[in-house]
């Protein structure tokens, strides 16, 4: 249980970060009226584990049907946690895309007697998962599968279109805080109906996020450092480097949560998403050379979840020889930060012992906390995302004429 993360690579002055933090009040910002997702601590475990433990009794595949917000910090838990010891036998599968291909491929390989469906849409009106919805209901009775409502869960705010179909399917329906925004919910029954059906630490993914409230420094340095490197001009690409995996998926529920609430106004850090060593083979070039516009986070696991050991003669390089792949990740991660530094580029490092519940609860409570402060710096209301509603009006407004 610990998420360490270090500012030196950043080369600020600290007086600069302490008097931000003063004339913000910065600490006082911690409170549920400017981060109403600090109430998903309160998020009522007892009765998510009640309905689902009946379900993962019946069933063993849940299918997340949900957008943006809806589902990517579930697909960030489940990429995260995913191990077959956790699993237990169950798994998710999304649906967070309309690809005709996908949706089809997927409809035909479910066994629809061992399925259930959680619609999940804040606004219960996303074009999207309207039409899965649709669709799948379709499904139901193309199959005639009786009863068809003790296979869906729906979630969304209280009293929109999902919990009226809720009610009529007497299916049952969790509902979100209205106050809570779509990118700040993965704490809510939003990321922890599915995460209890796979059998994931659900407790353990609150108290880590509870850790940051209760001792917010890191996170309330985490936007400090990005906005004043922000003022510096690094203000085209953020980038997570992740030395895993199995962090992949955080770096896209990050990118839209970066995206969507600071994107305004003309301002914003445009999020750049890259996975250690992988994309060093890939983008490394220009972040070593190319313009000095970016602020980097490393991430490293101290502690991976498996290992695997070289042989004690190798091929080729013999300094490999009998060292641990861990061994060798960990060795290009800090060749690659001290390359960075040498040119001067701002780094954030983040050490994770582990990928436990416990972590992972701890990185989304930062990364949101760290968002309404760069907003809080940048002048940005890190609430709401007008401009996207630009192009859905558009879509709806084809979809009628034709
Ligand atoms: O939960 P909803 O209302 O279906 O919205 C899904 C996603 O769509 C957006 O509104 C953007 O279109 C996101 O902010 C949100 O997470």
């Amino acid at each position: 249980m610990a998420v360490v993360f270090s500012f030196e690579g950043c080369n600020l002055p600290q007086l600069e970060v302490q008097k931000l933090i003063s004339k913000y009040n910065l600490f006082n910002l911690v409170n549920e009226k400017e981060m109403p997702f600090i109430k998903s601590l309160q998020t009522n475990l007892k009765e998510i584990k009640d309905v689902i433990g009946s379900l993962k009794n019946k069933f063993d595949t849940l299918v997340v049907v949900g957008m943006g917000g809806s589902s990517l910090g579930t697909k960030a838990i489940y990429n995260t946690l995913t191990c077959d010891e956790f699993n237990h036998g169950r798994k998710l599968v999304f649906f967070d895309n309309i690809d005709p291909t996908y949706v089809k491929r997927c409809i035909d390989s479910l066994d629809w007697s061992k399925t259930v469906f959680a619609f999940i849409s804040k606004s219960g009106k996303t074009l999207e998962t309207v039409s899965l919805l649709n669709v799948i209901k379709e499904e139901f009775r193309k199959r005639r599968i009786a009863n068809p409502g003790k296979q869906m869960i729906f979630i969304g705010d209280p009293g929109n279109a999902f919990e009226k179909l809720s009610k009529e399917n007497k299916a049952f329906f969790f509902p979100i805080l209205p106050e809570i925004g779509g990118r700040f919910s993965v704490l809510t029954p939003v990321g922890l109906v599915p995460a209890e059906f796979i059998g994931y630490g659900t407790k353990e993914l609150l108290d880590g996020a509870r850790a940051v409230v209760e001792s917010p420094k890191s996170a309330i340095y985490l936007g400090v450092y990005k906005y004043l490197h922000y003022l510096r001009n690094r203000t085209i690409s953020v980038m997570m480097m992740t030395y895993s995996n199995y962090l992949r998926e955080f770096t896209e529920w990050y990118a839209q949560l970066w995206a969507e609430s600071l994107g305004k106004d003309g301002k914003g850090q445009t999020p750049m998403k890259a996975i250690g060593t992988s994309s060093q083979h890939s983008v490394l070039q220009l972040f070593m050379d190319g313009h000095d516009d970016k602020i980097y986070q490393f991430f490293i696991i101290e502690n991976y979840r498996e290992d695997v050991r070289l042989p004690e003669r190798t091929e080729i390089l013999d300094f490999i020889a009998g060292k641990k792949l861990s061994d060798i990740i960990k060795a290009e991660f800090e060749g690659t930060v001290k390359a960075l530094l040498s040119r001067k580029r701002p780094i954030i490092q983040v050490e994770l012992d582990d990928l436990s519940p416990w972590n992972l609860g701890y990185l989304f409570m930062s990364y949101m906390v760290a968002t309404v402060v760069i907003g809080k710096l940048m002048g940005v209301n890190p609430y709401g995302q007008p401009a996207v509603e630009v192009g859905k009006k558009l879509a709806y407004e084809k979809l009628k004429k034709t």
